[in-house]
């Protein structure tokens, strides 16, 4: 096969952000509540003031409060800590994001665990993870979310599929293993030291690579007529000529779509969904902290 259909991120998350906005208005309408998501960011690392803008901005255009605090690189743990407390005691605050990575004198997991389960609109406190592990509810994380509703849209019924994510992290392989089977699929997380790999992935009639390495995935690692989802980004050293390395998935994107039914490209693939499904989930952490059902958006 050749020429696989390119599943178009940036499209689908224009949909999900649509029906948050619809979301939002009929949540303010009926309720008299304003979904609020507070940003906050330690630090100037150029690639997260980037995300953080995007995150503020379309917050805004999804009709709910964006408040943003960014503190310097060297804000102390118990400050960042004293905040996120304050932030949990806010009503006027529905959702809590601190940008990852953090500085190295604070502890990631610490924060994390700080933050109000209702309010952790990331899915990444261990009361979510659970919850979203045993089918009780919880909040999912926004880029496994993403891949769902992105396999989804090419295999509306992922029923009985041979699932195989490389990449074991905490923020997305373990959750992507969860939600897809929630979907009813046969589930491998295969890693970097996986014995075999392209024979693991081979099998895959959905492929989900989230290993953080460049072009890792060849396209012989790839069963013919599989959906490939890709979380990588990485951005390549600046070759002669380019002021900017060149930004390429895990996955190398030519030689797999050749082989592969339907593929996602980077950019432009499973990045964008990782900011609607955090605006998605934003709107139902206000649903949930006001006493209503969560809405389905997307998947
Ligand atoms: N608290 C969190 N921190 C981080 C998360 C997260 O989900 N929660 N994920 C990433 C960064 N991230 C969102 O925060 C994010 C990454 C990438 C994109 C995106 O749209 N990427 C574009 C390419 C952008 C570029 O040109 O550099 C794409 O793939 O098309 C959105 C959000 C780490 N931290």
């Amino acid at each position: 096969m050749s020429g696989a259909q390119i599943i178009d991120g940036k499209q689908v998350a224009q949909q999900v952000r649509g029906r948050v906005a619809e979301e939002v208005a009929a949540l303010k309408r009926d309720h008299g509540v304003t979904p609020g998501l507070t940003v906050v960011l330690v630090g100037e690392n150029p690639a997260s003031q980037v995300y953080v803008r995007n995150k503020s901005r379309q917050t805004e255009a999804a009709g709910m409060v964006s408040t943003m605090h960014k503190l310097p690189a060297e804000t102390s743990e118990a400050d960042l800590l004293a905040l996120v407390a304050d932030l949990n005691e806010d009503p006027s605050v529905h959702g809590i994001l601190v940008q990852l990575p953090l500085p190295e004198q604070i502890d990631e997991t610490r924060v994390i665990e700080a933050i109000s389960p209702a309010k952790d609109v990331d899915g990444f406190h261990p009361e979510n993870v659970g919850r979203v592990a045993t089918g009780a509810g919880g909040i999912a994380p926004c880029t496994p979310l993403g891949c769902v509703i992105l396999a989804k849209t090419v295999q509306p019924d992922l029923t009985g599929m041979e699932a195989v994510i490389v990449g074991r992290s905490n923020i997305v392989g373990k959750p992507l293993a969860q939600l897809l089977l929630k979907e009813n699929c046969t589930v491998t997380i295969a890693h970097s030291r996986t014995r075999d790999l392209p024979e693991v992935t081979r099998r895959a009639d959905l492929l989900l690579a989230a290993v953080g390495r460049a072009e890792m995935v060849r396209g012989d690692w790839v069963k013919p007529g599989a959906t490939v989802i890709d979380v990588g980004i990485n951005r390549l050293e600046p070759q002669p000529g380019e002021e900017k390395g060149r930004l390429v998935g895990d996955v190398a994107f030519e030689e797999a779509r050749e082989v592969a039914s339907a593929i996602t490209p980077v950019p432009g693939g499973v990045g964008p969904m990782t900011i609607a499904c955090l605006l998605a989930n934003t709107v139902n952490a206000a649903r949930a902290i006001n006493g209503l059902e969560p809405v389905a958006i997307g998947a």
